[in-house]
Protein backbone atom coordinates (compact mmCIF):
# COMPACT_ATOMS: atom_id res chain seq x y z
CA UNK A 1 0.00 0.00 0.00
CA UNK A 2 1.39 3.55 -1.05
CA UNK A 3 0.74 6.54 0.94
CA UNK A 4 -0.49 9.77 -1.14
CA UNK A 5 -1.29 13.21 0.29
CA UNK A 6 -3.48 15.58 -1.53
CA UNK A 7 -2.31 19.22 -1.10
CA UNK A 8 -3.99 22.23 -2.46
CA UNK A 9 -5.24 25.52 -1.47
CA UNK A 10 -8.43 26.72 -2.50
CA UNK A 11 -10.21 30.37 -1.82
CA UNK A 12 -13.70 29.68 -2.17
CA UNK A 13 -14.10 26.28 -1.60
CA UNK A 14 -14.63 24.89 -5.32
CA UNK A 15 -10.61 23.51 -5.64
CA UNK A 16 -11.83 21.90 -1.98
CA UNK A 17 -14.36 19.95 -3.72
CA UNK A 18 -11.92 18.65 -6.82
CA UNK A 19 -9.44 17.66 -3.94
CA UNK A 20 -11.45 15.73 -2.25
CA UNK A 21 -13.14 13.58 -5.20
CA UNK A 22 -8.32 13.09 -5.85
CA UNK A 23 -8.42 12.05 -2.29
CA UNK A 24 -11.26 9.56 -2.27
CA UNK A 25 -9.69 7.97 -5.36
CA UNK A 26 -6.52 7.91 -4.62
CA UNK A 27 -7.36 7.00 -0.82
CA UNK A 28 -4.86 9.88 0.43
CA UNK A 29 -4.22 12.31 2.73
CA UNK A 30 -5.98 15.53 2.47
CA UNK A 31 -4.12 18.80 3.43
CA UNK A 32 -5.49 22.05 2.82
CA UNK A 33 -3.24 24.96 2.62
CA UNK A 34 -5.01 28.11 4.99
CA UNK A 35 -5.60 31.87 3.45
CA UNK A 36 -2.24 32.92 4.83
CA UNK A 37 -0.58 29.93 2.44
CA UNK A 38 0.42 28.02 5.71
CA UNK A 39 0.51 24.24 6.77
CA UNK A 40 0.91 22.78 10.00
CA UNK A 41 4.90 20.98 11.21
CA UNK A 42 2.69 17.99 10.84
CA UNK A 43 1.81 18.54 7.37
CA UNK A 44 5.35 19.18 6.53
CA UNK A 45 5.83 15.47 8.23
CA UNK A 46 3.39 13.86 6.13
CA UNK A 47 4.50 15.37 2.89
CA UNK A 48 7.71 14.23 3.89
CA UNK A 49 6.34 10.90 4.83
CA UNK A 50 4.08 10.45 1.49
CA UNK A 51 5.32 8.44 -1.90
CA UNK A 52 2.78 10.13 -3.77
CA UNK A 53 2.22 13.99 -3.83
CA UNK A 54 -0.72 15.64 -5.44
CA UNK A 55 -0.92 19.20 -5.79
CA UNK A 56 -4.27 21.36 -6.06
CA UNK A 57 -4.80 24.88 -6.70
CA UNK A 58 -6.94 27.30 -8.18
CA UNK A 59 -6.22 28.75 -11.39
CA UNK A 60 -6.02 32.81 -10.28
CA UNK A 61 -4.81 35.40 -13.01
CA UNK A 62 -3.76 32.15 -15.20
CA UNK A 63 -1.70 30.83 -12.83
CA UNK A 64 -1.34 29.24 -9.04
CA UNK A 65 -3.19 31.30 -6.49
CA UNK A 66 -0.58 33.10 -4.36
CA UNK A 67 -1.19 30.88 -1.20
CA UNK A 68 0.21 27.81 -3.36
CA UNK A 69 2.78 29.94 -4.64
CA UNK A 70 4.37 30.70 -0.83
CA UNK A 71 3.51 27.27 -0.34
CA UNK A 72 5.73 25.97 -2.89
CA UNK A 73 8.48 27.90 -2.17
CA UNK A 74 8.63 27.22 1.45
CA UNK A 75 9.04 23.25 -0.64
CA UNK A 76 12.47 25.03 -1.12
CA UNK A 77 13.70 23.85 2.22
CA UNK A 78 13.17 20.18 1.15
CA UNK A 79 14.84 20.26 -1.93
CA UNK A 80 17.90 21.65 -0.49
CA UNK A 81 18.01 18.23 0.85
CA UNK A 82 16.46 15.84 -2.15
CA UNK A 83 13.79 14.92 0.23
CA UNK A 84 11.45 14.61 -2.42
CA UNK A 85 13.60 13.08 -4.90
CA UNK A 86 11.83 10.39 -6.72
CA UNK A 87 8.43 10.49 -4.75
CA UNK A 88 5.63 10.71 -7.41
CA UNK A 89 3.91 13.74 -8.10
CA UNK A 90 -0.07 14.98 -9.63
CA UNK A 91 -1.66 17.89 -10.34
CA UNK A 92 -4.64 19.56 -11.30
CA UNK A 93 -6.62 23.08 -10.96
CA UNK A 94 -9.58 24.27 -11.17
CA UNK A 95 -11.22 27.49 -12.65
CA UNK A 96 -13.97 29.40 -13.74
CA UNK A 97 -13.50 29.26 -18.13
CA UNK A 98 -13.03 25.99 -19.62
CA UNK A 99 -9.86 26.97 -21.33
CA UNK A 100 -9.00 30.35 -18.57
CA UNK A 101 -5.22 29.50 -18.78
CA UNK A 102 -5.62 26.55 -16.61
CA UNK A 103 -2.29 25.48 -18.49
CA UNK A 104 -0.72 27.25 -17.00
CA UNK A 105 -0.85 26.44 -13.53
CA UNK A 106 -0.84 22.68 -14.45
CA UNK A 107 2.62 23.60 -15.84
CA UNK A 108 3.58 25.26 -12.73
CA UNK A 109 2.66 22.43 -10.52
CA UNK A 110 4.55 19.91 -12.89
CA UNK A 111 7.55 22.53 -12.48
CA UNK A 112 7.50 21.78 -9.32
CA UNK A 113 7.32 18.50 -9.34
CA UNK A 114 10.38 18.45 -11.21
CA UNK A 115 12.47 21.06 -9.17
CA UNK A 116 12.04 18.04 -6.48
CA UNK A 117 13.41 15.34 -8.92
CA UNK A 118 9.92 14.18 -8.78
CA UNK A 119 8.11 11.38 -11.25
CA UNK A 120 5.04 13.48 -12.70
CA UNK A 121 1.92 11.07 -13.55
CA UNK A 122 -0.21 12.35 -16.38
CA UNK A 123 -3.82 12.06 -16.31
CA UNK A 124 -4.33 9.28 -18.84
CA UNK A 125 -7.89 9.17 -19.47
CA UNK A 126 -9.16 10.24 -23.05
CA UNK A 127 -10.86 13.38 -23.86
CA UNK A 128 -14.49 13.49 -24.88
CA UNK A 129 -14.47 15.45 -27.50
CA UNK A 130 -17.49 14.55 -30.17
CA UNK A 131 -20.09 16.30 -30.64
CA UNK A 132 -22.09 14.49 -28.15
CA UNK A 133 -19.69 15.35 -25.20
CA UNK A 134 -20.92 17.28 -22.17
CA UNK A 135 -19.80 18.48 -18.97
CA UNK A 136 -20.89 15.23 -17.63
CA UNK A 137 -17.98 13.28 -19.30
CA UNK A 138 -14.75 12.01 -18.20
CA UNK A 139 -12.07 14.75 -19.58
CA UNK A 140 -14.58 16.86 -21.08
CA UNK A 141 -12.01 19.58 -20.72
CA UNK A 142 -8.91 17.33 -22.69
CA UNK A 143 -6.60 17.88 -20.63
CA UNK A 144 -3.03 15.77 -20.78
CA UNK A 145 -0.59 17.13 -18.23
CA UNK A 146 -3.05 16.55 -15.35
CA UNK A 147 -6.54 17.05 -13.91
CA UNK A 148 -8.43 20.59 -15.31
CA UNK A 149 -11.51 20.88 -13.47
CA UNK A 150 -14.02 23.72 -14.01
CA UNK A 151 -16.29 25.56 -12.09
CA UNK A 152 -18.56 28.37 -13.96
CA UNK A 153 -17.88 31.46 -12.26
CA UNK A 154 -21.70 31.36 -11.11
CA UNK A 155 -21.47 27.81 -9.89
CA UNK A 156 -21.50 27.06 -5.87
CA UNK A 157 -18.75 24.89 -4.56
CA UNK A 158 -21.12 21.69 -5.28
CA UNK A 159 -21.71 22.81 -8.54
CA UNK A 160 -18.63 21.23 -10.33
CA UNK A 161 -18.73 19.67 -13.03
CA UNK A 162 -19.73 16.18 -12.94
CA UNK A 163 -17.34 15.17 -15.61
CA UNK A 164 -14.22 16.35 -13.93
CA UNK A 165 -14.76 14.89 -10.17
CA UNK A 166 -15.61 11.81 -12.14
CA UNK A 167 -11.60 12.51 -13.50
CA UNK A 168 -10.35 13.96 -10.97
CA UNK A 169 -11.49 10.39 -8.53
CA UNK A 170 -9.98 8.36 -11.85
CA UNK A 171 -6.27 10.33 -11.77
CA UNK A 172 -6.05 10.15 -8.13
CA UNK A 173 -6.65 6.50 -8.31
CA UNK A 174 -3.73 6.55 -11.01
CA UNK A 175 -1.59 8.50 -9.48
CA UNK A 176 -2.07 6.28 -5.92
CA UNK A 177 -1.51 2.92 -8.20
CA UNK A 178 1.25 4.22 -10.23
CA UNK A 179 3.01 4.92 -6.13
CA UNK A 180 2.07 1.67 -4.94
CA UNK A 181 3.68 -0.36 -8.14
CA UNK A 182 6.77 2.09 -7.69
CA UNK A 183 7.29 1.31 -4.07
C1 LIG B 1 -8.39 36.46 -8.06
C2 LIG B 1 -9.08 35.52 -9.02
C3 LIG B 1 -8.51 35.27 -10.24
C4 LIG B 1 -9.11 34.38 -11.14
N1 LIG B 1 -8.50 34.13 -12.33
C5 LIG B 1 -9.04 33.19 -13.17
C6 LIG B 1 -8.36 32.83 -14.37
O1 LIG B 1 -7.28 33.29 -14.68
N2 LIG B 1 -8.97 31.92 -15.17
C7 LIG B 1 -10.19 31.38 -14.88
O2 LIG B 1 -10.69 30.58 -15.67
N3 LIG B 1 -10.83 31.68 -13.72
C8 LIG B 1 -10.27 32.56 -12.85
N4 LIG B 1 -10.89 32.83 -11.67
C9 LIG B 1 -12.07 32.07 -11.27
C10 LIG B 1 -11.67 30.94 -10.30
O3 LIG B 1 -10.64 30.15 -10.83
C11 LIG B 1 -12.87 30.06 -9.98
O4 LIG B 1 -13.88 30.84 -9.38
C12 LIG B 1 -12.50 28.90 -9.09
O5 LIG B 1 -13.59 28.00 -9.01
C13 LIG B 1 -12.09 29.36 -7.69
O6 LIG B 1 -11.70 28.23 -6.96
P1 LIG B 1 -11.78 28.22 -5.38
O7 LIG B 1 -13.25 28.30 -5.01
O8 LIG B 1 -11.18 26.92 -4.96
O9 LIG B 1 -11.01 29.41 -4.90
C14 LIG B 1 -10.32 33.74 -10.78
C15 LIG B 1 -10.89 34.01 -9.53
C16 LIG B 1 -10.28 34.88 -8.66
C17 LIG B 1 -10.91 35.12 -7.30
Amino acid sequence: MSKTVVIYHSGYGHTKTVAEHVARGAEAQIIAIDAQGEIAEADWDALNAADAIIFGTPTYMGNVSWQFKKFADATSKVWFTRGWQDKVFGGFTNSASPNGDKQVALITLQTLASQHGGIWVSLGVLPSNTKAATSDDPNNLGGSVGLLARSPADAGADEVHKGDLETAALYGKRVAGIAARLK
